[in-house]
């Protein structure tokens, strides 16, 4: 039977056998939450104030979208789309249905929590295992069918909900599937060079997991962290952010840059496996959210990625005797469980010679540990 998405953990189980606060009822910052710079990987004091820089924001619709787009991913590893042709609707009800699954009591939820080795539930955000002290969120991750859980949730309503996840999944992959090719022409692909992308370029039998993530208004926020720096283990992940901002992205040379949310549009980011298809020409982006004292944000990644035990690795018109390949092939499923082991390392755990530079690898942000 071919790999399923949903058994990426089975050898990996993550335990965090810890009890999801009620947010609402802390008023002030507990110990446990309170994040210093030793407490990241890569510090707060690398924020930008007033940087002028801004992620790029593409307008789907524009015959140069393509062109665009090779230099946001190669420049920033994170831009932002209009005209991406997802209806407002959708959106909406995507919203509606985040904020009504994470308002239910702490109880109701806990009865949908992810196993330590599953992959789907409600919990804290995977990553939480590899740091000191907690994020200040919650997330639900779907991957396949979320029936059972949502029974659990809403016992009378959850086909509603079933119905608003699925056509928000059908609708996402439609347009994963065309970023994925304006980032692959601007590389000069094509789909004769993608044979697991199908004979169309559809990319049929592509995974994927969505997940919701939830950040209260928090007491302190200048001493929280919503979710920790971290590059996504993807293709492609496409994020609509509620009216709140939140999110934000690392860059060389400036530091976090704010993705400000923009009504309508979608935030959509490099991950560590378009990082390794196209050989380091599109570094993933490291990005991370914040909190703030009074507006609740909710978040919804559709994390993009190939069909589970697919082979990735440096696609061959990208590497040739001047440009060797970076990085040795990988399964999706295998990747995530080298996520799960060695989080900001994962990436350079696969590679296959060393940096130019013996320092540091401009192209592989987590060689050397910022301290
Ligand atoms: C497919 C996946 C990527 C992800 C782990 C997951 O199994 C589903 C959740 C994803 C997420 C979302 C929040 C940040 C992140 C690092 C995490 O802890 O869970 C990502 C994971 C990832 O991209 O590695
Ligand atoms: O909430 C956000 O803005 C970021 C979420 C995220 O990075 C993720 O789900 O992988
Ligand atoms: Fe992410």
């Amino acid at each position: 039977m071919p790999a399923r998405l949903s058994d990426a953990f089975k050898s990996h189980p993550v335990n965090l056998q810890l009890k999801h606060p009620d947010f609402n009822s802390l008023h002030e910052l507990p110990d446990s939450y309170a994040w210093t710079n030793n407490d990241d990987y890569y510090p707060s004091s690398l924020s930008s104030f007033g940087a002028d820089d801004s992620v790029p924001v593409i307008d789907l619709s524009e015959p140069n979208a393509i062109k665009l787009t090779g230099h946001a991913c190669k420049t920033w590893g994170v831009f932002q789309v209009t005209n991406h042709g997802i209806p407002q609707k959708l959106l909406d009800d995507i919203e509606s249905a985040g904020k009504s699954l994470f308002s239910l009591p702490v109880e109701q939820k806990l009865k949908a929590s992810r196993p330590p080795d599953g992959i789907s539930g409600y919990g804290f955000a995977r990553i939480s295992s590899f740091f000191r002290k907690l994020m200040w969120s919650e997330g639900f991750t779907i991957v396949g069918s979320p029936v059972d859980h949502f029974r659990q949730l809403w016992p009378q309503d959850y086909e509603k909900f079933c119905n608003i996840i699925e056509e928000y999944e059908k609708e996402m992959k439609r347009l994963a599937g065309r970023l994925m090719w304006l980032m692959l022409g601007s590389l000069g692909i094509s789909t004769e060079d993608v044979k697991w992308a199908g004979s169309k370029g559809e990319f049929k039998g592509a995974s994927a997991a969505l997940q919701l993530n939830s950040y209260p208004a928090c007491p302190e926020p200048d001493r929280a962290m919503g979710l920790a720096a971290h590059t996504d283990s993807t293709l492609l992940t496409i994020l609509y952010q509620n009216n709140t901002s939140g999110l934000q992205v690392l860059r060389d040379g400036t530091g976090w840059v704010t993705v400000p949310p923009m009504p309508g549009a979608l935030v959509v980011n490099v991950g560590d496996l378009i990082h390794i298809l196209s050989n380091g020409v599109y570094p993933s982006v490291l990005h991370r959210a914040v909190v703030n004292r009074t507006q609740h944000r909710l978040s919804i990644a559709y994390l993009f990625g190939p069909p589970a035990s697919i082979q990735i690795s440096p696609l061959s018109k990208l590497v040739g005797p001047s440009h060797p390949p970076l990085y040795r092939p990988i399964t999706w499923n295998e990747y995530l469980g080298t996520k799960a082991k060695h989080f900001n390392k994962a990436l350079s755990s696969v590679r296959l010679c060393a940096p130019l530079s013996s320092l540091a690898d401009v192209n592989d942000h987590n060689s050397v540990k910022v301290v």
